[in-house]
Order: structure tokens, then sequence, then C-alpha cells
């Protein structure tokens, strides 16, 4: 019975949960919540638009950065002035306390960014310590220390807003929130997710990791501003005092404790932390020691905060009730026909390339040559420098020497983002897929590139915006399908086993339609029908045009797959050409695969790789 029900209710959707709680915020007055609570909800939807800020950028973009509480102070010193000099419409307050926020968020962003590591964390931290330093300067406007004072009350549109005030505090809040959950359930979000996790992964996507952090930081700066506004015009006076660093560490504290990584999350840390400590006056005095509590229970002992226990319940619930799928084998004919759509393929030319690290020269004058509608393996023993080669091709290493074109480019100095935009797509040695994604959020991600949509046309769910979105669910499913995982679409991405997590890999860079596809290692971990369904969309690719690089040890699947093939040892170029002349090569024999090209074993290797 009790299974039944929770059945019922997990077949709602989400989004119906949110809509009847946002109505239940807003009209909490109207259905009787009395003055002192209806209070305490209009600061829990301020401390809440604050701590989405931080989410946004701690969270999402994967930066520690304090800085929402100058955000927050700018946002309600605009308005306090705004207001001082007259401006008491609402909606221009809000706009320029918007704008202003934002400006500081770029301002303090860029050069902590720039430098790296945790210098934004750090800026940002001296930011906040700053706050009333700067207020006190402008004193004369601002009221320094004593508070700016003098507001006249909000009106919208020339009528006085009065008591309705808190719906403008709401109504804000849930659009505040209906924007940053388009954000994050779009591409975008997925590459801010991909960013937290792997730098390195969302460069491979053609994601530029300083602009996409500045933006999550920047953005975030946009919900503190609209908080001071809506804070300053709560009580009509603001002062220092309210933006130091204890406030940072109550937004810190809520973030974590709700979820950092979650669009609820702050709702539900900034609820606890307004209904919870903040509400009595005597706990001021102990405020850092509680707060400093929470981040204890958020972030060690909850690791993910509040959302992530909620989810886990979920889960579990949905085990009791067998709703949940276990990953199961691929589904269908593994060697059944795959179709892709014709890709233009562009040439690799890598041109005496050498790299060395400290002492040890892993690469040395290593020249290839990979062609559209080819199969190129490169093979070698263990350290012979293959991974070495992909990560230089894809700008991940700098060349000491040597040259590389993608379709007559030379990309030897471009950035690893740049590479990608020009069409190069990889898998890693290790899986690397991003948490908490699901398997179709994980494929489609690969599409960044493709179909570009902004930002601004995902967050009002613009038709350019629903078109690429379509189309990246319809290319993730037929990609999936193509690899018998079409079932497993709505799994944990990062639950599945090591041979799947391989073939979403390689179904992630077949999404983005490469000129060039770099495949590391990816048939170690997979059974014998993964194997043969990867050699079948191995050959769909080749067919369609794309160009194959494939680094692999499994020499069976090499000789079954390369047109060409070229083997590396000690960083150096030792042998190239067709399977059949490669493997009966004696340096092949002897040094990768360590037979003595006249003893018995020779033999055998032909026999098995007939
Ligand atoms: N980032 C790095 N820093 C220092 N040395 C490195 C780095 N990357 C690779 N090397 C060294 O370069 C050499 C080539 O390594 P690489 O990983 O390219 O070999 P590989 O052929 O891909 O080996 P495997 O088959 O084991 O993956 C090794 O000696 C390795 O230790």
């Amino acid at each position: 019975m009790t299974m039944q029900i929770w059945r019922t209710l997990r077949g709602v959707p989400g989004w119906v949960y949110a809509l009847v709680f946002a109505a239940a915020v807003f009209f909490a007055p109207m259905m009787g919540l009395d003055a002192a609570n209806t209070r305490q909800v209009q600061l829990a939807c301020i401390l809440a638009l604050v701590v989405s800020g931080l989410n946004l950028s701690l969270g999402y973009a994967g930066e520690l950065a304090l800085g929402q509480a100058a955000m927050y102070a700018a946002g309600a010193y605009t308005a306090g002035l705004l207001s001082q000099e007259g401006h008491t419409d609402i909606v221009v307050q809000l706009i320029a306390a918007g704008a202003v926020a934002l400006i500081v968020g770029v301002i303090t962003g860029i050069p902590g960014l720039r430098l790296g590591s945790w210098s934004l964390a750090m800026t940002s931290f001296f930011l906040i310590l700053l706050v009333p330093d700067i207020l006190a300067i402008f004193g004369g406007k601002t009221g320094g220390r004593n508070g700016l004072s003098g507001m006249e009350p909000p009106t919208f549109f020339g009528q006085d807003i009065g008591t309705d005030f808190y719906y403008v505090v709401a109504g804000v809040t849930i659009a505040w929130f209906v924007v940053m959950r388009n954000l994050v359930v779009s591409r975008h979000g997925i590459a801010f997710r991909t960013l937290k996790q792997s730098p390195v992964l969302a460069r491979s996507q053609g994601v530029s990791v300083f602009r996409m952090k500045l933006l999550g930081y920047a953005l975030g700066a946009i919900p503190a501003g609209l908080a001071g506004a809506l804070f300053a015009n709560t009580d009509l006076f603001i002062a220092p005092e309210a933006f130091g660093f204890t406030f940072a560490t109550a937004v810190l504290a809520a973030s974590i404790l709700g979820g950092s990584a979650s669009v609820y999350g702050a709702v539900l840390g900034a609820a606890i932390m307004q209904f919870g400590p903040n509400q009595s006056t005597a706990f001021q005095e102990y405020a850092l020691v509680v707060y400093g509590g929470f981040l204890i229970v958020g972030g060690v002992l909850l690791s993910g905060g509040l959302t992530r226990l909620i989810t886990a319940g979920r889960r579990w619930l949905d085990r009791k009730a067998g709703m949940n799928t276990p990953p199961v084998p691929a589904h269908g004919d593994p060697a059944a026909a795959v179709t892709v759509d014709p890709i233009d393929g562009a040439v690799l030319e890598v041109t005496d390339l050498s790299k060395s690290f400290g002492g040890n020269q892993a690469l040395r004058s290593a020249s290839l040559r990979a062609e559209p509608g080819r199969v190129t393996a490169l093979i070698g023993p263990n350290g012979s420098g293959k991974t070495t080669m992909l990560n230089m091709i894809c700008g991940f290493y700098t060349a000491d020497a040597g040259t590389i074109a993608i379709g007559g480019t030379e990309v030897q100095r471009f950035s690893s983002h740049r590479v990608a935009r020009e069409g190069v797509a990889r898998t890693f040695q290790t899986p690397n897929i991003p948490e908490h994604v699901t398997v179709l959020e994980a494929v489609a991600s690969g599409r960044y590139m493709t179909d570009r949509s902004s930002m601004l046309s995902a967050i009002l769910r613009l038709p350019g915006y629903r078109r690429t979105a379509r189309n990246d669910v319809a290319e993730a499913e037929r990609v999936l399908e193509s690899v018998g995982m079409s079932h497993l679409r709505d799994e944990v991405a990062t639950s599945l086993p090591l041979g799947m997590r391989r073939m979403l890999e390689v179904a992630r860079a077949v999404v983005a339609q490469p000129r060039v596809l770099l495949l590391d290692e990816i048939a170690s971990g997979m059974d014998e029908d993964e194997l043969v369904r990867l050699a079948t969309l191995i050959r769909a690719l080749r067919d369609a045009g794309a160009t194959v690089l494939l680094v692999e040890h499994n020499f069976r699947l090499v000789l079954s797959l390369a047109d060409t093939i070229i083997v590396l040892a000690q960083g150096e170029v030792i042998a190239q050409g067709p399977p059949a002349e490669i493997e009966r090569h004696p340096r092949v024999l002897s040094e990768y695969l360590g037979i003595d090209p006249d003893g018995p074993e020779a033999a055998e290797v032909e026999t098995l790789t007939r």
C-alpha cells in the first residue's frame, strides 16, 4: 500500500512539486501566515537568492568564491542610493542592482580566475573584508558605518507597494529559481558540471574553462544583487555589518548544508538557516560557531548536503518499490548494422613531434598521418608515448618541436578547447564522466560545440534552444541505440560497469560529429559483445568519412579494424603500414609483443589474427 502511494507520487513530474511549493510560498500571507512568519519567509527568500548565486559558482562551476556578500552589498547600496535620490521604482532598482552586482562580479572574478587555483577564493574573501572600508570611504553618501537611511518606500510603476512588498520578494525569488533551473538542466548546466569535475574533459569538448568559470561566478552575482535591492527595501535601512564576514559564512554554510550542486539545495539551506539560528537574537554572539557546525554537518558528514540525503532516500524507496532497473547488458544484436550520417573527416598530420617531461623523452621526432575514411591504429608497449601523442594532438601539452595539422590548419599552439572546436573529439584511458548526470545527458554533452545555442536562449527557453535540446536528445538516443544502451538512458552514468562507461565515452565523442576521432584504449574492460559492437560502430564511422586514430592494446581488435598501423617504441615510430605487414614486422614482434620473430610463436600470432 505504502509502496503503491510512493509509485503514484513518483509518477508525478518533478516540476509539479516545485510549482505547488512556489505557489504555497507566494500565497502564504493570503493563506493566513502571520506577519512575523511572513517576514521570516521574506528574509529566507532573500537569503535563498544569495545562496543560489554561490551554488552556481561553487556547486556547478566548481569555484569556491565567497564574494556573494560583496555583490549583495553592491545591490543593496545601489537600491538604497537610488531610493535616496527619489528613484523608488522597484523594477528600476532591481535592474540597476543586478547590473552593478554583475559588474562587480566580472571585475573581481577576472584576476582571481586568471591566477587560477585558490586565487578566486582568496580575492573574493578579501573583497568581503573590504566592504565596510569601501562604504566608510564613501561615508558622505553611504552613511559609512552608521548605515544608509532616508530611503523612500518602494513603488511599482508609480503605485505604493506597501505591505504587498512580500509578493515582490517572493515573485522575484521564484522567477530567479525558474531561470536557474532552466540553466542547470540545459547543455550549459551539464557543461558546468563537467567543468567542475574535470576541466580536461570540458576543454576536450570545446569549453573555454576560464570563460565558463567567469560566467558561473558573474551569473551568480545577479541574484545576490537582486537580493540586495530587496533587502534594502525591506527595512528601508542598511548598514555594513549586514554584509560582512559573518553573513558570507552564513551563505556558505547554507549552501553546503542544503547541497551546493542543487537548485533546491539553496532553498533548503536558506530556509533552515533563516528559521533556525538567524531567528534568535541570542544566537548572534555564537553565529560563526553555529555556521561552522552547519558547514561540518553539510560538507563532511553529509557530503553533498541535505539534497543528496533526500536523493539517496528517494533511490532507496524506489528500490523498495521495485522501480529501479539495475544496469543490464546491452540490448539487441551486437553485429547489427549501424548507420552514421556522412562525416566531413579531416586529415591529421603530425610531423617530427618531440616532447620531453624533464629528462624523460616521451616523443622523439614522431610523425604520423591519419586520413578521412580510414582507421589508423597507434600501438606500442607501455610508456612508448601513445597517450602523450593524443594529449598533444588535443592541445593538452605544448610541443617542444614539430607540427600538428588538422585539415591543413596548424594547431600545435592552440589551447585545447580551440583544438576541440577544429572538430577533434576523444575518449580517455580512464573513463571521464561527470557525476550525477544520466547516461543520456552524458552522451548529449558531447554536442556542446554542435548546433551552438546561447545561455540566454536556454534560460528563456526560446525556440532556438528548444530545437537544439530536441536535436541533442534525438542524436544521443540514436547513438545509444546503435551501441545497445538506449534502455539505460536514465541511469546515473557513473553507475555503469567499466565496459559500458567506455562505450558511453565513444558515444559521447561520436555525437560531436568529429572530423577527427581519437580513441584511447577503449577496448579494455569490454566483454565480447561489447567488442563486436565497438568494432561495428568504428567501421560505420570510418565508412561515414571520419578520421579515426585508435590507440589500443588489443592486438586482435587492431588487426581487424585498422587500415594502417603505426608502431611507437620509446617515443619513436619504429614501423608503419597495413596490418598484414605489421604483424610480421620483426621489431613489432620482438619489442611490442615480446616474441622471437623466428620462433613458433610468431607463426601463432599470424593464425590468431586471421
Ligand atoms: N604528464 C607527464 N609528466 C611526466 N611524465 C609523463 C607525463 N605523461 C607521460 N609521461 C611519461 O612519458 C612516457 C610516455 O607515456 P605515455 O603515457 O604517453 O605512454 P603510453 O604509450 O600511452 O603508455 P600506456 O600504454 O601505459 O598508456 C612515460 O615514460 C611517462 O612516464
